[in-house]
């Protein structure tokens, strides 16, 4: 079985990397959409594969990192695409949240990715 939670924070960005003249270099703002995606078996007794709050409270120092501010002073998010936050989220999630499946990371209502350790 599979569980997810979702969580919001608004931030600015600019990609460094993108060719002269795309509009994506210019300073701008999100609002990210992040679902962590967890695996594991149901539980018998609590029915459930993990507490939801769980997963909320190995996300929250994250946010705290994450939420109004500017993800280019982020230490490793020097170049913070969709990509490479969903790779950050990861690095930061797995070690202490077995059975992590996922991480999706939405900019847009239209645009995002998903990692799943590879
Ligand atoms: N593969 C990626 N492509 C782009 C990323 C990214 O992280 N990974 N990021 C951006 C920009 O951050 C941009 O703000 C979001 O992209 P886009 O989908 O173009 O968003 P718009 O709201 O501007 O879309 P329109 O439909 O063109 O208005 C760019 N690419
Ligand atoms: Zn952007």
């Amino acid at each position: 079985m599979e569980i997810f939670r979702e969580f919001t924070f608004e931030a600015a960005h600019r990609l460094p990397e993108v060719p002269e003249g795309h509009k994506c270099a210019r300073l701008h703002g999100h609002s990210y959409r992040v679902t962590v995606h967890v695996e594991g078996p149901v539980d018998p007794t609590a029915g459930w594969v993990m507490d939801f709050g769980d997963v909320k409270a190995a996300f929250k120092p994250l946010e705290e990192q994450l939420d109004h501010h500017y993800l280019n002073e982020v230490p490793g998010l020097e170049n913070p695409t969709s990509e490479n936050l969903a790779v950050w989220i990861w690095d930061r999630l797995a070690p202490g949240l077995p059975g992590l499946s996922s991480v999706t990371v939405r900019e847009t209502c239209t645009s995002g990715c998903t990692y799943r350790g590879r």
